[in-house]
């Protein structure tokens, strides 16, 4: 068995996942963030991830190079099949995913487990709006998309961001002990 364990967040736009991420992984500097590829231009100020244009990405699924891929928001977005290697190093990893793509992830990784991020839709609303990288309109399809379900059978962690990013940060941190001790 790989001994590294993938662990997958998601949730709907907003909700504050690249922002969690970003704060657990300065807690716990042995996990390692996975650097996306997307199909997005590098200005449009967000997460560190590699801007690759449709064609590029096109060429690399099919050289293999995606241990997941999905589309989503008009975009295509990759995790790197490199995480392999972290992973069989026994370093777990950190992405954030599509929830779409969930069920492909136990079939791809010995180990994973999911972190699903959530938040009223007043409050994605809110910070979708204040964080200003979408139009007005994208922004209303991203929130329309808010209540995206879980397939069945999936067994995720929840962890509720409408308080403090410190609340939500501890708690991240508390589920991932049982596994790491
Ligand atoms: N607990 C919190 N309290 C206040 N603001 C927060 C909190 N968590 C995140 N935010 C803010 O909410 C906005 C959205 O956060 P972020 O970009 O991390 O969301 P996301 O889930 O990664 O969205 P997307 O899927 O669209 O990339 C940001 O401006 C961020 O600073
Ligand atoms: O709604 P679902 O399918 O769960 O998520 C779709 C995509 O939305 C977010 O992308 P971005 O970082 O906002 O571009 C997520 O990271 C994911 O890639």
């Amino acid at each position: 068995m790989i001994p590294g364990r993938f662990i997958a967040v998601v949730g709907p736009s907003g909700v504050g996942k690249d922002t969690v991420m970003e704060a657990v992984c300065a807690r716990h500097p042995e996990i390692r963030r996975v650097r996306r590829v997307i199909t997005r231009s590098a200005e449009a100020g967000c997460e560190d991830a590699e801007a690759v244009t449709p064609e590029e990405f096109e060429a690399q699924v099919r050289r293999g190079d995606f241990a997941l891929h999905w589309q989503a928001h008009g975009m295509r977005y990759g995790i790197p099949a490199s995480v392999d290697a972290e992973l069989s190093a026994g370093r777990d990893v950190l992405a954030n995913l599509s929830r779409a793509v969930l069920p492909e992830l136990e079939k791809r990784f010995d180990r994973s487990m999911i972190v699903s991020i959530t938040a009223s839709p007043q409050v994605l609303a809110a910070r979708l709006a204040a964080r200003g990288r979408e139009t007005a309109e994208e922004q209303a399809k991203r929130l329309q998309r808010a209540d995206f379900r879980l397939a069945e059978g999936l067994n995720p962690v929840v962890i509720r961001n409408d308080g403090t990013l410190d609340e939500a940060v501890a708690a991240f941190s508390a589920a991932l002990q049982p596994e790491r001790a």
